[in-house]
């Protein structure tokens, strides 16, 4: 297996609070890695110390197989980025700005700008000044300055805030072609999950600066279990005629008038047949699957739960 990027208990302390903790990143070559968190989890943190923004407090990074270091010039000629909000020379066109770019890269193949426009869908833009783009087209142009360069690797933080629905599914369409086309490895952070489940090969939950998860899209995808979803407002009566009448012992009681069934022996039309006949009133009943929505958001509790749990005893 080759994997672009690893690290090994990378670590990094603002003013003494560690906010990244020991992170064992693995990821492989021309995969679209998911890299998810709440707000403060530490993603552009470690996004910054693998662009050597920022400088690890501790722990290693290997990317292309090679200790990254300061001075690795040659390593980071082969990585594009955009973290955080792009910035531009806002008086310079979006031409302008790629240029400079491939100046500082040392990239010499004009062609790959126009080529770079094209990609993003940046076209039109004649001779129009950053200054005046709106937020989605330098986001745009962002994503483009990444790319420009061809590199192997692509960090990209948030790169969907601020696009359209159009845009977005361009977005998409674009990272899918990068990585299965021309084998470009990406690390993608994002908050909107649908999205990253539509197109990560792996993803990577970070939840107060730990990697709590790193696993394969395909093996959540299996883990997704399919079930049927009860909305009643009489939960007790419900609870009673599934146990007695229906004899199904495997459902769970999400909240006070949500019960969800995961029996799959048991039909949905004979549930709510059952349910009806036994005066149970139900206001809705349908087939669902877990999501990455559902996932994420599962493992984020139990991560905060057991932090709560390891402060109190600390104490
Ligand atoms: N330069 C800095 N000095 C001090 N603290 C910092 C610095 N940069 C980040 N932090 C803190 O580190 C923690 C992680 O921040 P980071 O920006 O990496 O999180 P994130 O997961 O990217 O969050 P978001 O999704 O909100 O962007 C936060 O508590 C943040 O306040």
């Amino acid at each position: 297996m080759t994997y672009i990027v690893t690290t090994n208990r990378l670590t990094k302390s603002f003013d003494g609070k560690e906010v990244v903790s020991n992170v064992n990143m693995k990821i492989r070559k021309g995969e679209i890695y998911g890299f998810l968190g709440p707000n403060g989890a530490g993603k552009t943190t470690v996004l910054k110390m693998l662009t050597n923004l920022v400088k690890p407090t501790a722990g290693e990074i290997r990317i292309f197989q090679q200790p990254l270091a300061p001075s690795s010039y040659e390593l980071f000629k082969r990585m594009g980025n955009m973290i955080e909000y792009p910035i531009f020379y806002e008086k310079l066109t979006a031409r302008e700005n790629l240029e400079l770019h491939c100046v500082y890269m040392g990239y010499h193949d004009k062609r790959a700008i126009g080529e770079a426009l094209e990609m993003v869908n940046l076209t039109n833009i004649d001779n129009k000044p950053v200054k005046n783009f709106s937020l989605g087209m330098k986001q745009r142009l962002g994503i483009a300055r990444a790319l420009v360069t061809k590199p192997e690797l692509l960090l990209l933080d948030e790169p969907i805030n601020g696009l359209d629905p159009v845009g977005i599914k361009e977005m998409r369409s674009l990272f899918q072609v990068l990585s299965k086309e021309y084998g470009t490895t990406l690390l993608i952070s994002s908050h909107i999950l649908a999205e990253i489940e539509q197109i990560a090969d792996t993803i990577g939950v970070i939840s107060n600066g730990r990697l709590i998860e790193q696993v394969s899209m395909e093996s959540i995808r299996g883990q997704n279990t399919e079930y049927i979803e009860l909305v009643t407002t009489n939960r007790n009566k419900a609870v009673t005629v599934l146990e007695y009448n229906l004899q199904i012992k495997n459902f769970k009681i999400v909240d006070d008038n949500i019960i969800r069934i995961y029996e799959t022996g048991v039909s949905q039309s004979a549930i709510s047949k059952t349910l009806i006949l036994h005066d149970v009133e139900v206001e809705a009943i349908n087939k669902r699957t877990t999501t990455l929505e559902e996932y994420f958001l599962r493992l984020i509790r139990e991560d905060n739960a057991n932090t709560q749990l390891l402060t109190s005893r600390s104490y």
